[in-house]
């Protein structure tokens, strides 16, 4: 099975070609095989590209964990850049079939590659009542919820965009990596809370104008990670509706920089950032 190894500002997973290959028996098994980093490829997950009635390709997200996530936003940027690049459809602006829909995506292209990705990733979702694959017993999605956690509480801020995420704006100490790193210590603790039957991604911002953070993340069914986008666009509506933020932000992450925008016309939040394509390979198939 030929694969390709790309990534959005370090959030890396394995990419499969569906529309020329045949798709993987065990996508969830492949998935964990294949994003060990020391016995597989080395990956945050695998993204299956496959063929769409509805739009140029349609994306399926399978965590390192083996469970599917409905969206990631790293991971269409790579997917448009993966569909354009490689000649399933060489337009400047495609349509692309994810968990949550079909969404737009506008490409940057350089001596015949696409080096940026702008996406439409929709509106945020704020009532879980909204969110289609939400079970009974999610929590409403915009009311803050309260952890237990070493320096005393912590709110969190719940957004959709089609995937579930937890906002938490902290001190610069919750940026710093190393032995006592609260985002490893806390990140399991919200992405299994009892509060989220579908467990939940968790991130953890430092605002340091009203236009501009930082932040890291806890991926649900990943782990730490380098950078989340769709993780990045909830952080910007988390940051409007808690009025610590404004409608446009420069988002650092430990992988690179993000350009968000929830735009007031359309409601809907635009990500913008690069698409790189690492290597290719060949993995066995029994
Ligand atoms: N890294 C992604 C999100 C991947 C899915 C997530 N872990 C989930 O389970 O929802 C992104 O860039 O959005």
């Amino acid at each position: 099975m030929r694969f390709t190894k790309m990534h959005g500002i370090g959030n890396d997973y394995v990419y499969v070609d569906c529309v020329r290959q045949k798709p993987p028996a065990d996508p969830a098994g492949l998935s964990r095989a294949v994003s060990d980093r020391h016995f597989g490829v080395g990956s945050d997950g695998l993204i299956l590209i496959c063929p769409s009635e509805r739009a140029d390709a349609r994306m399926r997200m399978f965590n390192a964990d083996g469970s599917e996530s409905e969206m990631c936003g790293n991971g269409l940027r790579c997917v448009a850049k993966f569909v354009h690049d490689h000649g399933i459809a060489t337009k400047p602006r495609l349509a692309i079939e994810t968990g949550r829909g079909v969404l737009t995506v506008d490409l940057e292209v350089q001596s015949g590659k696409a080096v940026r990705v702008r996406v439409n990733m929709g509106e945020p979702i704020l009532e879980s009542a909204k969110i289609p694959t939400t079970l009974p017993g999610d929590p409403p999605v915009n009311v803050p919820i309260t952890f237990d956690h070493p320096q005393g509480q912590l709110e969190v801020t719940c957004v959709s965009m089609g995937n579930p995420h937890a906002v938490a704006f902290v001190d610069e100490e919750w940026l710093r990596a190393g032995d006592r790193d609260l985002v490893a210590t806390v990140g399991p603790k919200i992405e299994n809370h009892a509060a989220f039957p579908r467990r939940i991604n968790a991130h953890f911002v430092k605002v340091h104008s009203p236009n501009e953070v930082t932040m890291r993340t806890w991926e649900r069914g990943s782990g730490i990670t380098l950078a989340c986008g769709t993780g990045a666009c909830s952080v910007c509506v988390a940051g409007v509706l808690t009025g610590l933020t404004g409608r446009k932000l420069l988002a650092h992450l430990p992988g690179g920089d993000l350009e968000l925008e929830w735009s007031e016309a359309d409601n809907c939040v635009y990500m913008t950032g690069p698409a790189t394509e690492v290597f290719t390979g060949e993995w066995p198939t029994a």
